[in-house]
């Protein structure tokens, strides 16, 4: 499944990128949520979450929380109708009340890992998530490049998972293009996020087809 993020879509157009993409059959969009404090950037609040599912009742709302706020910052989410938050390990002591507290109201929950946080860290909560968010790049920015060392992480979560077995879709963010796309696939990735890719560098159509069709190629 490839999950656009919005960060680096043009806000003055959002509806109609956003209209653009579900065509070509994108049912799950990415909202990076910055709180210039865990991540030194800024992005949206829970207004457009809720403007989001207003207008796109039908499209999945994946909010990726970069905050270290979470007793303010999360119910705000919640309440605005987001339908999968996934939060930082590292931004809380308490991971495993805040994945009971979405599934409690009715979300889907997600982890996620900056590239220095050791994968298996995520052990004691495979059973509790929904799916695992291995950032490919440092959090707080669109348009960065793809880390290379990426790839043995996301072997690696994919070996613990299966230790667990459960399905706990991976999902990878960051640096995604069509020359990254198959060797996150390789690796064991199900969910591809993609911001300037499909968004900057070419009509949005064009690119999530490449995508689409480096990714079938790896799966044959
Ligand atoms: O969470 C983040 C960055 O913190 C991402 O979701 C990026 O916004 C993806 O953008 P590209 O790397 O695909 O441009
Ligand atoms: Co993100």
């Amino acid at each position: 499944m490839i999950a656009p993020s919005i960060l680096n879509a043009n806000n003055m157009n959002l509806g109609h990128d956003i209209e653009a993409a579900a065509q070509c059959g994108i049912s799950r969009f990415h909202i990076d949520i910055m709180d210039g404090h865990f991540v030194p950037n800024l992005s949206y609040g829970p207004e457009l979450v809720k403007n989001f599912k207003n207008q796109f009742p039908n499209l999945e709302a994946e909010v990726h929380l970069m905050s270290n706020n979470l007793d303010v910052v999360l119910p705000a989410f919640v309440k605005a109708g987001a339908d999968l938050i996934e939060f930082h390990l590292e931004a809380t002591n308490k991971p495993d009340s805040w994945l009971t507290y979405l599934h409690q109201h009715g979300l889907k929950a997600g982890l996620v890992i900056s590239p220095d946080t050791p994968v298996d860290k995520v052990k004691p909560f495979l059973d509790k998530i929904d799916q695992l968010l291995i950032m490919s790049v440092y959090p707080g920015f669109g348009g960065q490049s793809f880390i290379e060392k990426s790839i043995d992480r996301i072997k690696q979560a994919r070996e613990l998972i299966t230790t667990t077995g459960r399905q706990v879709p991976i999902e990878v963010d960051g640096g995604i293009d069509e020359d990254t796309v198959g060797k996150v696939t390789q690796a064991g990735a199900d969910i591809y996020v993609a911001g300037s890719y499909i968004f900057k560098r070419g009509p949005i159509a064009e690119q999530i087809n490449k995508l689409n069709k480096v990714i079938s190629s790896c799966k044959q």
